[in-house]
């Protein structure tokens, strides 16, 4: 086995195949090579084959199964001694696919989107050893400069926890988009009703939002390749039929009835710690989301990633006698590491003004964003 093995990436040009690229490329330092009907076919399906060590399939969920057959019949064995890996949101059908191999298997799901930043630190990818035996070694070093926080399951029970970490967040929140359509025009629309938000209505139009603005083809296929999919989508209709009829019912029976089915039962079931915790943790969501409202902020991006850089960026307000109200660190869309700093709306925006000033005149921070009575020095 060479110490820095070729890549071979199916679905190169896609959102994940160009992350991964980068990533084999400048995180790992190795050599990849692509193929993608959508503008990389310099190379056959036969001559990646030949020439690479490992091969990922990065290609949609819906077609990935009869891609990997496809790849399986080029092969022809010459893939013996190769490591095969998928990224599917869906893990069973890939990974049976890949074992008609004579490959190495590994079925790999990292849990969000192409994050922006080089690695998929402080997110989840669930790990499905489906043969793996002589790249172990090297599978255990990519899974470690990958940074994320990789969980061990066998593809069915993958597929059998998705459906409700995905197939059911996503459908409650496909439906309420879809309530929202149909409703909210009746109310002021989506922005009439803004000033009336509750934090779990901001979280859920959140998630929402992100569904709308994803590949639309993803989420329909969570929910129609994933045969776990549809019985929990039984019960989830059939607890919001209850719920419809408890409430047309309206008497204090069918308010027991909800309280005791809805509420009760599941407090029991998640258990008093676990319930306490959750409440703390929307708590937060909520003073975070309070403190992103606050309209007088600004945003520094600190070009010297190194110790003291905040304390710098401290010591311009220090000096100015400015009182800070919140500090966050965040991304940009790009994904740059942003400090949002939120400064009292009472306090003096002269003085706001001119740490804007001395910040970027002092190379400490580049100021991206300024709201609230000030404004960027560009
Ligand atoms: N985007 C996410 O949120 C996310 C997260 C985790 C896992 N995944 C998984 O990653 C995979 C790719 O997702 P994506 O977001 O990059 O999708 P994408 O649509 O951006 O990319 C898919 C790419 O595959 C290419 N393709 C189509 N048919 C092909 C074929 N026969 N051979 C080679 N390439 C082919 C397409 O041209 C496209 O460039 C999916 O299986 C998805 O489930 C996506
Ligand atoms: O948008 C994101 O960042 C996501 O997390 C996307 C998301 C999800 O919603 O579960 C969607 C599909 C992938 O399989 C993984 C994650």
């Amino acid at each position: 086995m060479s110490a820095k093995p070729r890549i071979g990436l199916v679905g190169s040009q896609g959102s994940y195949g160009r992350w991964l690229r980068r990533f084999f490329e400048q995180r790992m330092g190795l050599p990849v090579l692509g193929r993608d009907p959508c503008g990389e076919v310099a190379l056959s399906e036969r001559q990646l084959l030949e020439t690479v060590d490992v091969l990922v399939f990065c290609a949609p969920i819906r077609q990935t199964p009869a891609v990997i057959r496809h790849y399986v019949e080029q092969a022809t064995g010459i893939e013996r001694g190769q490591l095969w890996l998928d990224i599917t949101s869906i893990k069973a059908a890939p990974v049976a696919a890949m074992l008609h191999s004579q490959a190495e298997v590994v079925g790999l799901h990292p849990m969000s989107a192409a994050p922006k930043s080089a690695t998929l630190r402080g997110r989840a990818m669930v790990v499905c050893e489906a043969r793996l035996e002589r790249w172990r070694p090297w599978l255990e070093a990519f899974l470690a400069a990958s940074e994320a926080d990789c969980v061990r399951a066998d593809a069915e029970q993958h597929d059998r926890v998705m459906a409700l970490v995905q197939g059911m967040v996503h459908a409650t929140h496909m439906a309420q988009g879809a309530v929202l359509r149909e409703l909210a025009p009746e109310v002021g629309d989506l922005d009439g009703i803004r000033p009336f938000s509750s934090v779990g209505y901001e979280l859920d139009v959140a998630v929402t939002r992100r569904i709308l603005a994803g590949n639309a083809a993803i989420y329909q296929d969570i929910q129609f390749e994933n045969p776990y999919v549809a019985p929990m989508l039984e019960r989830l209709t059939a607890h919001l039929d209850t719920l419809r009829d408890l409430v047309r019912r309206g008497d204090e029976a069918a308010r027991d009835q909800l309280r005791e089915q809805l509420l009760d039962q599941s407090r029991e079931y998640v258990g008093q710690p676990s319930v306490a915790e959750g409440s703390y943790a929307f708590e937060r969501l909520g003073y975070l989301l309070a403190d992103l409202r606050e309209p007088r902020f600004i945003s520094v991006f600190l070009p010297l990633d190194q110790p003291g850089s905040l304390r710098s960026l401290l010591s311009v307000f220090e000096q100015r006698g400015i009182n800070l109200d919140s500090i966050h660190s965040s991304r940009s869309a790009e994904g740059e590491l942003l400090f949002r700093i939120g400064v009292s709306r009472e306090g003096d925006a002269a003085a706001l003004q001119d740490a804007i000033s001395a910040i970027e005149a002092e190379c400490i921070g580049r100021v991206v964003e300024a709201a609230g009575g000030v404004g960027l020095t560009r």
